[in-house]
């Protein structure tokens, strides 16, 4: 009898058999060319069902971004700005002891990837608003997000910083029986739009377009703008997710509070995140790359 990877393994051929295809970044899986994106095949399944499948709620928010481009730093804000009201204290916050990937899971892989599977399990133990991840292009995303009112928070960055990122991340990660790819490979992939969930430039235009339709469902930031400007950018999140903070909240030096929670040094710095596992095979610490010199 096969085993369940070797099976799920099979299925995911059998979906993606006709699409084009090519290697991924330093590891054994590869990329299907599926609705414009380079869709992983480990991921393949998952996104097919997330489409078919997901129904959004109107509180629910998507925190949507390219890979490498500042998405765990996203996730940590947004879980924490959405959830503020009912936190009275933010020493004993579920961040301290989670890390953000875990706090609000991605679509294409919740509960290791077989979201058909697991989605009543998991999604009912979900509190509201229920929070999000999707590296998921914007047309592909499933209809009922981009119908109902649910808000997506998009983040981008600048391709440079995104490239040297995204080369080290997968050369990190990598299994032991690939080598690793030199700058050169990495950079000419890149430059075809070939990584996972590519082309980068494609993501960032579909988030950007719908932001300009429609502002009030697509909040469209920048990493670099984040880093330039952290107090102004967490409450425009707030009040974007209407979830605005009180004259008494940010006289407590609530937002002052959240930024330092979320920042680089800290959530570094924690057990949670320097050690264990993220789905079993990715080391939680290269989430979390250099040391960072303090702007402002
Ligand atoms: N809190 C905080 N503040 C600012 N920047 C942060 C933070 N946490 C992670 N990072 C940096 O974000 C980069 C990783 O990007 P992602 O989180 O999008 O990676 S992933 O797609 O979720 O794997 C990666 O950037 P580089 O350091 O340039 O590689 C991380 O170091």
């Amino acid at each position: 009898m096969a085993s369940i990877g070797a099976q799920q393994a099979n299925d995911e051929d059998k979906l993606g058999v006709s699409l084009r295809r090519e290697n991924a970044w330093a590891d054994t899986y590869h990329l299907y060319l599926f609705e414009n994106f380079w869709c992983p095949s480990i991921h393949f399944q998952a996104v097919n069902n997330f489409q078919k499948e997901f129904q959004a709620k109107e509180s629910d928010v998507v925190v949507a971004s390219f890979p490498k481009l500042g998405t765990i730093w996203l996730k940590a804000l947004t879980f924490v700005i959405v959830n503020h009201q009912s936190f009275s204290s933010l020493e004993d916050h579920l961040l301290l002891t989670s890390n953000p990937h875990e706090l609000v899971p991605f679509f294409e892989f919740i509960i290791g990837g077989n979201y058909i599977h697991n989605q009543n399990l998991h999604l009912s133990t979900m509190t509201e608003p229920r929070v999000f991840g999707t590296h998921t292009p914007f047309p592909s995303l499933p209809k009922s997000i981009k119908e109902s009112n649910c808000k997506i928070v998009y983040i981008c960055r600048n391709p440079f910083d995104n490239f040297v990122s995204a080369w080290n991340y997968f050369n990190k990660i990598k299994p032991v029986i690939v080598s690793e790819l030199t700058l050169e490979e990495a950079f000419e992939m890149y430059c075809n739009g070939i990584m996972d969930y590519g082309p980068w430039w494609s993501d960032m235009l579909g988030y950007w377009e719908e932001n300009m339709v429609r502002p009030n469902k697509v909040l469209f930031l920048k990493y670099d703008d984040l880093k330039g400007d952290i107090n102004q950018h967490v409450k425009i999140i707030a009040k974007f997710l209407d979830c605005p903070f009180s004259e008494e909240e940010e006289s407590n030096e609530m937002i002052e509070s959240i930024i330092k929670l979320c920042s680089f040094e800290k959530m570094k710095d924690l057990e949670v995140n320097k050690s264990g596992m993220y789905k079993g095979s990715i080391e939680k610490k290269n989430f979390f790359r250099k040391e960072r010199l303090e702007i402002g």
